[in-house]
């Protein structure tokens, strides 16, 4: 166990109804709640008591990684995870949502199937509405019309037994004003992050008689678009006379690094370095974002040769547009990466009717399950094979009380002649759906089939971006690879800042105070060394050539700007390092064909050209738009 300062222990220490830690970046928020929660159970609080709530399900499983390293078996915190997992779980499990008007099994629609659902409400009850006003249905003015739209929505989801992800907060608010909840602790990481529901949500639990301990940093809010307020420590602490302490102290990153950013909220911030000076943050221009991703990718090479793991080095970047860039040229350099983005099962057609099989498995009265199995325009069932696909359904609670693996239920089911045999896409979902499967199956030695189904697959408790990455084959110890949004609550050794251009960083019309905490989350990321890219040319919408504002927002006296003026001098380095790679992977290069050169290499490329080494004749650049070239890729290609 990590020796905590005095701060942390006191945060601990504290036996107050209400106790918010005010935490700064890096002063162990985690290592406190996981410290609090260990501290709980050895004090005799039964885990089961204890609701743990995190806004990720990453935070949530670092939470569990980190209190399985202690006596605590992370298991027995049967209520830990994101506050929407918790909630689905509470709504079946514990509360009695019949008083709503829902059955235990309801199931889950994501986005798309609510607007899906709201467009065919619009036109089977004639109500005319913009297309902005159905995006941000419910929205803040409730006409006629709206009104109507909201009456018919609830009623079909009702009929259907299905909820939206925005319901799950609704109702279990609702519920914790109806019903008992005992519950001795309430747990709250990102506590920043909180909107007005959830805050009430939380202010219930209390009512009811539960102790809240919540961390965050007022600094890292970046969603306030959806609700969150910077200002919610204090305006909790008002309204519910909550006891406030601060953590201050910065274990994570070097000085400069940590200096350097605190700038950003001068004089406010409070945070303070507790490490030694380290590196400056460097800033660099590129010529544009080829030249950039291929300058990453050999300074990449160069870390890696120095024993820094790839999965300690993150590029973070504004918009995920910006990935492909760097996806292509760290393809092309043989560089293992890993991509973190977020998966919705409904952008994976096959797992979705999957999904609502199971759930018309569980609740054969699901409308909204059945038409979804058995009208898919791709797996839908036939006339032929409905019969059959319905009595497996009906028998399905006597297959699935038994231990089976995934070739059972495909068999049990099937799959094959439902997952169009013939079709392109045949082979590649069927490992979805095998993979799927292997990954949401207990060990053999636990729960029955159905048993996993109601905990597993109706909670949505499974993580699709594992299987997704496991079909594509994507390397689990690559460099990282994601935006600044998903880079909060993880830390790397290297962290690597690309498109900081005006108009992308800030992001254009967007909120300038949470842009500016947005860029603070990416830069404290690091341990070691932060690099801050931006470039003399970007094809991103709304983004200038300039640097973003804020880099001179940063402390002068932490930074290094390693800028030259002469960016031609850039390409012309780097040309050459890309001719390097290319000559020693010779199974990567492309032959080109010109009628008068003859045959040449590529040996190097950007958005406008390629350049072209002919023997006898040298290198000859040619533009892309008006190429006389022709090409034979090797073998590899
Ligand atoms: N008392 C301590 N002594 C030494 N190291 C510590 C201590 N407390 C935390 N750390 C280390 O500091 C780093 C940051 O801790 P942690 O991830 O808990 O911070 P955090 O406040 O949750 O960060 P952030 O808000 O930036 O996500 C971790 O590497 C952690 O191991």
């Amino acid at each position: 166990m990590k020796k905590l300062n005095k701060e942390q222990q006191q945060a601990i220490a504290v036996d107050e109804q209400i106790v918010l830690v005010k935490s700064a970046v890096g002063s162990g928020k985690t290592t406190v709640l996981t410290h609090k929660i260990c501290q709980l159970c050895e004090d005799g609080v039964d885990p089961g008591s204890i609701v743990v709530l995190t806004f990720t399900r990453r935070a949530a499983n670092e939470i569990h990684r980190r209190l399985s390293q202690f006596v605590v078996h992370s298991q027995s915190l049967e209520y830990c995870g994101t506050f929407h997992s918790v909630a689905n779980r509470l709504l079946r499990d514990y509360f009695d949502i019949s008083v709503l008007g829902f059955s235990r099994d309801f199931s889950i629609i994501e986005d798309r199937q609510r607007s899906e659902i709201l467009e065919e409400l619009c036109f089977d009850h004639n109500i005319r509405i913009s297309k902005r006003e159905l995006r941000n249905f419910p929205g803040n003015q409730s006409s006629d019309k709206t009104k109507l739209l909201q009456e018919e929505y609830a009623t079909y989801k009702k009929r259907n037994n299905i909820v939206d992800f925005d319901d799950l907060m609704i109702y279990l608010n609702e519920l914790l004003a109806l019903q008992p909840a005992k519950f001795s602790w309430i747990i709250v990481d990102e506590f920043q992050d909180c909107d007005e529901i959830q805050s009430q949500i939380l202010n219930k639990f209390v009512d009811h008689g539960a102790q809240l301990f919540a961390v965050g940093d007022p600094y890292q809010t970046i969603y306030h678009w959806r609700g969150s307020n910077p200002v919610i420590f204090e305006d909790f602490a008002n309204l519910s006379g909550a006891y406030t302490t601060e953590l201050s102290l910065n274990y994570r990153s070097s000085a400069n690094i940590v200096e350097a950013a605190k700038e950003l909220f001068a004089p406010h911030n409070k945070v303070r370095a507790y490490r030694e000076p380290g590196t400056p943050v460097t800033i660099k221009k590129h010529l544009d974002a080829f030249h950039e991703a291929t300058y990453l990718a050999f300074l990449i090479k160069s870390l890696a040769a120095q024993e820094i793991d790839y999965n300690q080095i993150a590029i973070l970047y504004r918009r995920q547009v910006q990935r492909e860039e760097i996806v292509k040229v760290f393809q092309q350099h043989d560089i293992p990466f890993v991509i973190q983005r977020q998966v919705q099962l409904s952008s994976i057609a096959v797992l979705d009717w999957l999904y609502n099989l199971f759930v018309l498995c569980l609740n054969r009265k699901n409308l909204f399950a059945k038409r979804m199995v058995f009208s898919h325009r791709k797996y839908g069932a036939k006339k032929e094979k409905r019969a059959f696909l319905k009595e497996k359904i009906a028998n399905f609670s006597e297959f699935a009380q038994q231990y089976v693996d995934e070739d059972d239920i495909w068999d049990y089911f099937a799959l094959h002649k439902f997952l169009s045999p013939t079709s392109a896409s045949f082979e590649k979902d069927q490992q979805l759906v095998l993979t799927f499967l292997r990954e949401i199956l207990p060990d053999k030695s636990r729960d029955d089939f159905y048993h996993v189904l109601r905990q597993n697959i109706l909670c949505r408790d499974y993580n699709l971006e594992t299987v997704v990455d496991k079909v594509d084959g994507c390397r689990s110890d690559g460099v990282q690879l994601m935006t600044l949004h998903s880079s909060k609550g993880l830390e790397f050794s290297h962290v690597f800042i690309v498109g900081a251009n005006a108009g992308n960083i800030p992001l254009q019309r967007q909120n300038l105070e949470e842009e500016k905490r947005l860029f603070y989350v990416g830069l404290t990321r690091a341990k070691e060394y932060v690099e801050i890219s931006y470039t003399n040319s970007t094809q991103l919408y709304g983004a200038t050539k300039d640097p973003s504002a804020f880099l001179e927002e940063l402390n002068p006296s932490c930074v290094h700007w390693e800028e030259t003026d002469d960016t031609q001098t850039d390409l012309k380095e780097l040309t050459n390092m890309v001719k390097e790679s290319r000559l020693q992977n010779q199974t990567s290069q492309r032959e080109a064909f010109h009628e008068k050169y003859g045959t040449g290499m590529v040996v190097a490329e950007d958005e406008n050209s390629f350049m072209v080494d002919f023997p006898g004749y040298g290198e000859k650049s040619f533009s892309k738009v008006f190429c006389p070239l022709k090409f034979k890729e090797t073998d590899e290609n």
